[in-house]
């Protein structure tokens, strides 16, 4: 049994798996690491490793305090992935991308992959069907679109995701929901578009927090899995095992 972790820019999520099931599903605060870490371990304490990506500020030495009690595995850049990373900065690629492309890679063998995490960042990350790591994109996700609007001017207000009326938003409430929603759904049937000009097959994998809001509102039918991380962490993780 083990514990995966995912510290994002805005939040924890966790869960515990038994081989490729999924327990159970956490998701918390950074404030609130430790304290959360040691009820999952009370309730699953069958748990044996622990295996944590982050992209947050949140760094290995966190983990220390549960060293003695299970295997600790806080993944970086010097594991082995089932890709051949061909990132021109592969120091810089992010982890949670890392482990999405081995997710990518292990569940979905022998063809091309692009995976879309709508979370705090947009990241797009294209795998091909002979395992190389080619890149993606990167672009702001929906709440901090929101946020940025407020935040940069004077006069726009910090509004919540609500799905807009129409196209022509006739209030400023509006006119940001349009703006926002419309602007992150066009951006990612449009990547998907540009992407099939330029490969004939692909599967393509939806995950992050907007990934349910986002999958009903694209032009491209697309199966959502919120929970793709997770699993590809526990995924990856068993390759490295198998291949260290
Ligand atoms: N309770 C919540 N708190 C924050 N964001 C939420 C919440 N519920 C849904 N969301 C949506 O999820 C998005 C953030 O996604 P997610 O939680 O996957 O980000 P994250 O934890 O920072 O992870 P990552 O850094 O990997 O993207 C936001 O754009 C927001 O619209
Ligand atoms: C883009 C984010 C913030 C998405 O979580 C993360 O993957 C990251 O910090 N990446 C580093 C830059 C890169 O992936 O090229
Ligand atoms: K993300």
């Amino acid at each position: 049994m083990i514990l995966t972790v995912d510290i994002g820019n805005t939040r924890i999520k966790a869960a515990v798996f038994e081989g490729n099931n999924a327990l159970e599903n956490f998701v918390f605060e950074k404030n609130e690491l430790e304290k959360k870490i040691e009820k999952i371990l009370k309730k699953f304490p069958d748990c044996s490793d622990l295996v944590v990506a982050s992209v947050g500020s949140i760094e290995k030495q966190a983990f220390l305090t549960f060293e003695n009690r299970l295997k600790v595995h806080f993944f970086t850049h010097e594991d082995v992935f089932p890709f051949h990373n061909k990132y021109a900065t592969p120091k810089t690629l992010g982890i949670d991308r890392m482990i999405l492309a081995g997710g990518a890679t292990l569940q979905f063998p022998k063809q091309n992959r692009l995976v879309i995490d709508a979370g705090t960042c947009i990241t797009y990350d294209f795998i091909d069907e002979n395992d190389n790591y080619l890149g993606g994109a990167i672009s702001p996700g929906l709440r901090l679109r929101y946020e940025s609007l407020h935040n940069f001017t004077a006069r726009l207000p910090l509004l919540t995701l609500e799905a807009p009326d129409n196209y022509v938003g006739n209030s400023t409430p509006q006119a940001i929901h349009s703006g926002v929603v419309n602007g992150f759904v066009y951006e990612i049937d449009g990547f998907i578009d540009e992407y099939r000009k330029q490969f004939s097959n692909f599967i393509i994998i939806l995950t992050g927090g907007d990934a349910e809001f986002l999958a009903k509102r694209l032009k491209n039918t697309i199966f959502a899995n919120s929970n793709f991380l997770l699993e590809s962490l526990s995924q990856t993780y068993q390759y490295k095992i198998d291949n260290d």
